[in-house]
């Protein structure tokens, strides 16, 4: 652990007690979790102690680990730079990757409110100063961080008004600058669950900062542990202040199953 970085008595023995579980998911979210926010999506990347204590966890017996973002899968694949023992889920749970493998599958009807979906966004973005629309498989996300403070709010209602959410049967998302639309209506949530199915975990740690993490802190059950990154309402049971912090409890409890 970095000799700055110092985390709660009530974490740590958390922490102890969660690895004493026979098979623990670690699953985490990865912007403002473990990677700092840039302008630029494609430049995030996780500090450096928390991307070599996802290294220790993976190499550790009977911790699978998994990355749940709202990045659409490829995106998520460049910036995690994680070997492929490390699942990955993209787009808030639609996409997954699994031993090297992709599921995900789209229909004709999708197809088609996706094209209706991106004309609309992109209209909306070409008259905001900064703005640009982020495409993924199963929707897109409208990026206001560059845009003038007093603008972009106007960008985002303006995006809600030409998306017709209803009509299109889209499901939104609001995150930090961003406004996401999707064709599939998956949480972090579903995703959670799938993930302590699939992985036969006994025990899940889950961690995230943004308004949609808190769905993955809801299919927490009590033997989990949920850790807030950063300000903000949440139901987690533990806070930390920012991805120096998250790589310290990561740290935390890689030295704690490589000695179970
Ligand atoms: O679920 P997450 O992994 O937290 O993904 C949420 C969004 O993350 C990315 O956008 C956010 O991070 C960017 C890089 O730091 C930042 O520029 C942007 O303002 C943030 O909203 C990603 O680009 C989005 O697609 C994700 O939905």
């Amino acid at each position: 652990m970095s000799a700055s970085v110092v985390l709660g008595d009530e974490l740590l023995a958390d922490l102890a007690a969660l690895a004493t579980a026979p098979r623990v998911l670690v699953a985490l979210d990865f912007d403002g979790t473990l990677a700092p926010e840039v302008d630029r999506p494609d430049d995030a990347r996780a500090v450096p102690e928390a991307h070599e204590a996802l290294l220790r966890l993976l190499d550790a017996p009977e911790t699978p680990v998994a990355m749940i973002s709202g990045r659409a899968l490829a995106s998520l694949e460049h910036v995690t730079r994680l070997p492929e023992a490390a699942l990955l889920v993209g787009s808030h749970g639609v996409e997954v990757r699994h031993d090297g493998t992709v599921e995900l599958t789209l229909d004709d009807d999708e197809r088609m409110r996706l094209a209706r979906l991106h004309d609309a966004l992109e209209s909306v973005a070409a008259r905001f100063d900064g703005a640009w629309v982020e495409t993924k498989p199963a929707g897109f996300a409208l990026h206001t961080r560059l845009v003038a403070p007093a603008e972009a709010e106007h960008a985002q209602v303006a995006a809600r008004s030409s998306a017709a959410p209803e009509e299109n049967r889209l499901t939104v998302r609001s995150g930090k600058n961003v406004l996401e639309f999707s064709v599939r209506s998956t949480t972090k949530g579903d995703a959670v669950r799938a993930l302590r199915e699939r992985t036969g975990a006994d025990a899940v740690l889950f961690a995230g900062d943004d308004v949609t993490d808190e769905d993955g802190f809801a299919a927490l059950r009590p033997v989990d542990l949920g850790i807030k990154v950063g300000a903000g309402a949440t139901r987690a049971a533990h806070r930390v202040a920012g991805p120096a912090e998250m790589a310290a409890a990561l740290e935390a409890l890689a030295a704690a199953r490589h000695r179970t």
